[in-house]
């Protein structure tokens, strides 16, 4: 299907990320609904990242799955790149995470399953995103949560060297450590970055955030404490993700059934239930 900038009626600005400006917009021929994602050429030959971009579109738009925001297509113009990409109602998951400063355990839980089964989806495919974090998450209209932001996610294995930028704090051990960078691409650096995830989710903050030198030491170390009102059986599944040695991670199909996460999740529907006084999904 060819798109072009004349199908769609933008509305207003959602907000900026680091290259792009994201815009709610309605495909007019169905009133369809969506984000549309404006990337501007030159920033991104500037910032090195077209390849980057490029992957994005190809390894996002062959995705499919409820906790995956959607990437429709994409088309563009002399300086310009457009994104057409599923609409999440409720905007940026960090935002409301440092609003309630962390969430109540059977919501963290929800989350935490709903994010299993989007990576057992990707890992299915071969593809890791290698960059969990609250900034990459949205919520949709009904509270479920959705990974955006392939920018950094490969199709394992890949050799590409990547200059990291931005928060160190999500970072496996084997991407701190230098040698052995086989283990960098396996999927295994999801499961960590999961741990981080849940581990910030409970607490507010994240399990080795210190000044870069000390956070690259703690995570190499593994050393972090988990604060007394985490219930025992979250602590139990932080310290099964945050194992030093990928191999030791505990597998996403475990994950799925762990008590902490079973207790707090209704059978059935994984990528949404209400929470607000809704009827059980
Ligand atoms: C930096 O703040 C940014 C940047 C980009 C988008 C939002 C934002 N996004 C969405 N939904 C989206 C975004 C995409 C790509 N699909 N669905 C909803 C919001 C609601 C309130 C405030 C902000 C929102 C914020």
């Amino acid at each position: 299907k060819q798109f072009h900038l004349g199908m769609f009626e933008i509305g207003k600005p959602l907000g900026k990320g680091k290259f792009g400006r994201v815009y709610l917009a309605r495909e007019r021929s169905t009133n369809f609904i969506c984000a549309l994602k404006v990337l501007h050429k030159s920033e991104l030959q500037q910032g090195k990242v077209e390849k980057q971009v490029r992957r994005e579109i190809e390894i996002q738009s062959n995705l499919a799955h409820p906790n995956i925001l959607r990437l429709y297509g994409h088309f563009h113009d002399t300086k310009r790149i457009f994104l057409i990409l599923e609409y999440a109602g409720k905007g940026e998951l960090y935002k409301h995470l440092r609003k309630a400063q962390r969430f109540p355990e059977p919501l963290a839980a929800q989350y935490i399953a709903q994010m299993a089964s989007a990576l057992k989806y990707l890992h299915g495919k071969h593809v890791m995103h290698r960059d969990i974090k609250p900034e990459n998450i949205l919520v949709g209209l009904h509270g479920e949560i959705k990974i955006s932001d392939f920018g950094w996610s490969v199709h394992a294995p890949n050799n590409r060297r990547n200059t990291m930028c931005g928060t160190l704090d999500y970072l496996p051990p084997e991407m701190i450590k230098p040698g052995r960078e086989e283990n960098w691409y396996s999927e295994k650096v999801d499961l960590w970055s999961l741990g981080v995830l849940m581990f910030e989710f409970l607490v507010g903050e994240a399990p080795f955030e210190d000044t870069p030198v000390m956070t690259q030491r703690r995570i190499a170390r593994g050393e972090m404490t988990v604060p007394g009102f985490v219930s025992a059986e979250a602590r139990d599944l932080i310290k099964r993700l945050l194992v030093l040695d990928p191999a030791g991670r505990i597998p996403l199909e475990e994950v799925e059934r762990h008590g902490w996460v079973l207790r707090h999740c209704v059978k059935g529907e994984r990528h949404f239930q209400r929470t607000s006084g809704g009827k059980e999904s």
